[in-house]
């Protein structure tokens, strides 16, 4: 079963016509975005904006129309995948390197829907390392920064090279095990020097679709 496609398809459901849709990044906005893309060939009229190079492309080849913020008054749903989901709905993102972006339009937007397969259900965040967007100059001392706040720093390597987002930025993958409070923690992240962003999202979801492997699908609403 195609945990992550059934939940993604879901969600769409939500899209109506005229509306402005931020696209999320990664394997379970894949699907978002293709059925998005039929949709579109099948009549429904939207404009949307994307959090990632990699998902612009896809909704440029799929006929999506794109368009940029300024030319956007308003983004209406934001969909988009998460790594961990607590129970409060608060979320760990940017394991595919977009947390920044996906931040921001999420920001920009009315309601966040998040679409994840059962497997990123927690109790707690934090098993899943935090991804932290730094600043590439001084990044040693930025690094530095993080661990005296208790975790392990790993700067994020691709293919034996420092992986560089969107933005031109460097990931430093933060494993804190559990994290007991999430909003004193983005709060403490993001008050270091060289610290662009973090990928704890804290109440910033009401409501997560979520797959699950005998072909269900539940929402969870905040
Ligand atoms: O935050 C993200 C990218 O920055 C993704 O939404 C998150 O990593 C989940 O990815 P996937 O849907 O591939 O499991």
């Amino acid at each position: 079963m195609d945990t992550k496609r059934i939940a993604a398809e879901r969600a769409v459901d939500y899209i109506q016509n005229g509306m402005n849709v931020g696209l999320g990044t990664g394997s379970t906005a894949y699907w978002a975005i293709q059925k998005l893309g039929s949709k579109v060939k099948e009549g429904l009229r939207i404009k949307a904006i994307a959090t990632s190079v990699q998902s612009e492309e896809l909704a440029r080849n799929l006929g999506i129309p794109l368009v940029s913020f300024s030319e956007m008054n308003e983004i209406d749903i934001t969909i988009d995948g998460a790594d961990e989901v607590d129970q409060e709905l608060n979320l760990i993102k940017g394991g595919g390197g977009a947390l920044l972006r996906e931040k921001i339009v999420a920001a920009a937007s009315k309601q966040l829907i998040v679409i994840v397969d059962e497997s990123k259900l927690v109790k707690r965040l934090g098993t899943f390392p935090l991804p932290v967007e730094i600043i590439p100059f001084g990044h040693e001392a930025t690094i530095k920064k993080l661990s005296d706040l208790g975790c392990v720093p790993r700067l994020r390597q691709v293919d034996n090279e420092t992986y560089v987002t969107d933005n031109g930025n460097y990931i430093v993958d933060c494993h804190f095990g559990n994290i007991e409070a999430p909003q004193d923690l983005h709060n403490q992240l993001n008050l270091i020097t060289g610290v662009v962003d973090n990928g704890l999202f804290v109440k910033m979801t009401r409501r997560v679709v979520v797959g699950y492997q005998d072909g269900e699908i539940s929402e969870f609403e905040k």
